[in-house]
């Protein structure tokens, strides 16, 4: 390296090391400061979750608030997010339940929503997810609730009518779907494997560039390239993760047919969220199958400032034209508005259900 240019960085690389065992020193005392607020709550009460979504979001956002760059808000978040789940970590072992195996998108949307100091339960399914936190076999499950190409996640909805499970919090993940076969071409390729929502999202790309792969839905993107690495037959879609995780290689990039694809995760667990300040509410509703009896049911959130800021509907299988609403409206579940509101909204309803209040994404 030119001389001149290494007098210069010097005192500037030397400045960084120095910053650099700063801030190990720090954040050593922020974890044992975390870690003695850890065994205060185990004192107290030895089950209580050590996990607080509010309190994490209420520390992120005030940071934010107090940063003054050039670092980006976005940074802030997903510095301090693995900070965060570094000293939670060291208060206690947080398993995260998803659907596997590895490489799928719900993994990508776990690491980053818990940090990486998290121990990964991949399931087979969406319903074992369920199951698994339910049963004390993982601490938070993540399941996809909405895509912006496909919409809802039925099974999604389906599963949290029956479950017993509160909803904890949110994270949106961008979805970057590739083709991908062992050998990175379609040469003797004759089936394309994908989970069904995965297949619908990228169905024109498809239909332009491989009309002739059979297109076959199978249970998660990563088990369809899982597949492909055992079967030059078979291409499978999923992420570059997936690509790396199961040594296939990339025919195609970005396969899905808007490139802003997005894909909304719902955390769920035993943990009663409290206010952060900036937080949602989801809700399960039905009403008798009338004239005007949805309109009726919703009047109580506008008549009390509560904005709605979702609203889905799902067959109650009564065969009756009888539906499920899956409402999301602003405000926690705490929130004086919000408590007259429900109270108001319940007395009109033939079900209903507070899945849980969160901190918005
Ligand atoms: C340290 C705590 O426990 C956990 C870790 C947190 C952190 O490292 O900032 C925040 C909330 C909790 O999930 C706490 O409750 O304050």
């Amino acid at each position: 390296m030119d001389k001149e240019l290494q007098v210069k960085l010097l005192p500037l690389r030397n400045r960084i090391d120095s910053l650099d065992s700063q801030i190990l020193e720090l954040i050593n005392e922020r974890a044992r400061t975390a870690q003695a607020v850890g065994d205060i709550k185990h004192a107290h009460n030895e089950q209580g979750p050590v996990f607080r979504p509010e309190r994490e979001a209420q520390v992120i956002r005030a940071l934010q608030g107090q940063n003054k760059g050039p670092i980006s808000e976005e940074s802030v978040e997903a510095i301090w997010s693995q900070i965060i789940s570094v000293c939670r970590g060291l208060e206690q072992e947080i398993r995260v339940a998803y659907l596997g195996p590895a490489g799928s998108f719900s993994e990508q949307a776990a690491f980053e929503f818990m940090g990486s100091a998290i121990v990964g339960v991949p399931c087979p399914n969406f319903d074992e997810v369920f199951r698994t936190v339910e049963a004390g076999g993982a601490n938070i499950g993540i399941v996809p609730v909405e895509n912006s190409t496909e919409g809802a996640v039925n099974r999604t909805l389906d599963l949290l009518l029956h479950s017993p499970l509160s909803i904890i919090g949110e994270h949106s993940i961008l979805i970057r779907h590739c083709l991908l076969t062992q050998s990175g071409t379609t040469e003797g390729v004759t089936r394309v494997l994908a989970h069904p929502q995965a297949l619908a999202q990228c169905q024109h790309w498809l239909g332009m560039n491989q009309p002739a792969l059979n297109r076959e839905p199978v249970a998660s993107n990563a088990e369809a390239a899982r597949i492909a690495a055992s079967d030059p037959g078979v291409a499978a879609i999923a992420s570059d993760i997936a690509a790396r995780a199961w040594g296939l290689s990339i025919v195609a990039e970005g396969i899905q047919d808007d490139p802003l694809n997005r894909t909304r995760f719902l955390a769920i667990g035993q943990i009663d969220t409290l206010p952060s300040g900036r937080d949602k509410t989801s809700l399960i509703l039905a009403v008798p199958n009338e004239a005007g009896a949805v309109y009726k049911m919703l009047a109580p959130l506008s008549e009390n400032g509560v904005s709605m800021s979702r609203f889905e509907s799902r067959p109650a299988r009564t065969g009756q034209w009888e539906y499920y609403f899956y409402v999301d409206i602003e405000g926690h579940q705490h929130d004086p508005a919000v408590v007259t509101a429900l109270e108001q909204l319940q007395h009109r309803c033939a079900y209903f259900k507070v899945l849980g209040s969160y901190p918005r994404q």
